[in-house]
């Protein structure tokens, strides 16, 4: 069975999509990184940290509620964070200062770790580069499963710590994603024979990806991350608490901010938990907005099915027999709609809908 990292081969990138900037030797925001202002994207145009109120739920993990509460926030909108998670705070403490070592080398010593053009894993700039003209405030080092072979290139003598970690925070992630899967799944009142659970979660396809958003001359003129929708089922998000930037974009009111909260985790639905909740959960559209004081640092942690699965309307959820349930969407493999995602982006959910 193909590798996650293997549905990625099909589209190879330039080099211009891999190799960050070395934001250490710009002093202000050049034409390449300057987003243009009459956009509707444009950061500053929805530049609004202060002004909105809006928060996304917290849920306590540990309530007798938390089942209810996880799946009501999935349906209204497709994002939450959780505290009570169980996932050390020393070990998240641990993974931002592995984060913060490995972005805080200089540019030739990060470029060890370069992405190969039809790679996943490594450094470089947001896989979703490529549909943008402009290029994005962001680097990122991206992992699936070990990241030896990279983290020797870099520390051929200090790699073991930072790989330790990382593969900690894998496992610890993963026993994570396949609770919140569960309450999720109870919440929709489908039995675990319905999705064929212990296939689903024999071979996960993962993904662990380290942000960097280094600070920015001019944060209104520059994008952090660009609007995108999550390919897999869930993601989790670590986010220093110190550290604004992530905005989710919200029906009628536009782009709102998510503030850190101490200690707790951001989960958000990915297009495929979209597609098996027969779009009865949204697959939350979100990007970073970079600031000028602080260099910002998050860990993204990407859950999905096995690249063999087929993704589609959960049996369960479109069986009654009204038009409001019907299947909103052909089934397709993880691996198949990883591949027209790297084509397609945005477009990718819209080529399997049927109605
Ligand atoms: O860094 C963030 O706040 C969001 C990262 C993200 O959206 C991603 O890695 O897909
Ligand atoms: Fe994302």
């Amino acid at each position: 069975m193909a590798t996650l990292s293997e549905a990625y081969t099909e589209t190879p990138l330039h080099l211009q999509h891999i190799i960050p900037i070395d934001f250490d030797s710009v002093e202000e925001v050049p034409q390449s990184h300057s987003w243009p202002q009459s956009d509707d994207e444009s950061p500053r145009r929805m530049f609004n940290l202060d002004g909105d109120h809006f928060s996304i739920p917290a849920i306590d993990l540990d309530s007798p509620d938390a089942i209810e509460m996880a799946g009501h926030a999935c349906k209204i909108m497709g994002i939450f964070q959780v505290t009570n998670h169980g996932i050390p705070s020393s070990l998240l403490r641990e993974i931002e200062s592995q984060a913060w070592r490995f972005f805080t080398l200089p540019a030739r010593a990060k470029v060890k770790a370069l992405r190969s053009p039809s790679g996943a894993t490594g450094y470089g700039v947001a896989r979703i580069a490529p549909f943008f003209n402009k290029f994005m405030w962001h680097e990122g080092f991206t992992m699936m499963g070990s990241p030896l072979e990279h983290a020797r290139e870099v520390w051929p003598h200090g790699y073991r710590k930072f790989c330790e970690v990382m593969e900690d925070y894998q496992d610890k992630m993963k026993a994570l994603s396949e609770r919140l899967l569960a309450m999720i799944l109870k919440y929709l009142g489908i039995s675990e024979h319905d999705v064929d659970w212990p296939r689903l979660r024999s071979n996960a396809c993962t993904a662990l990806q380290l942000n960097s958003y280094p600070r920015c001359p001019d944060p209104g003129q520059a994008m952090g991350l660009a609007p995108h929708t999550d390919t897999l089922l869930l993601t989790i998000l670590h986010q220093n608490h110190s550290a604004h930037g992530l905005q989710v974009h919200r029906e009628g009111r536009g782009w709102v901010p998510v503030f850190p909260m101490n200690g707790a985790l951001v989960v958000n639905v990915g297009d495929m938990l979209h597609i098996m909740s027969n779009a009865m959960f949204p697959s939350v559209v979100h990007r970073v907005i970079p600031s000028e004081n602080t260099h910002r640092l998050t860990v993204g942690y990407f859950y999905g099915p096995p690249t063999d699965f087929h993704v589609g309307p959960i049996h369960g959820l479109t069986q009654t027999s009204g038009q409001e349930d019907a299947a909103r969407f052909r089934s397709i493999t993880v691996k198949d709609y990883v591949q027209m995602k790297a084509k397609n982006l945005d477009k990718a959910l819209s080529m399997i809908r049927i109605r």
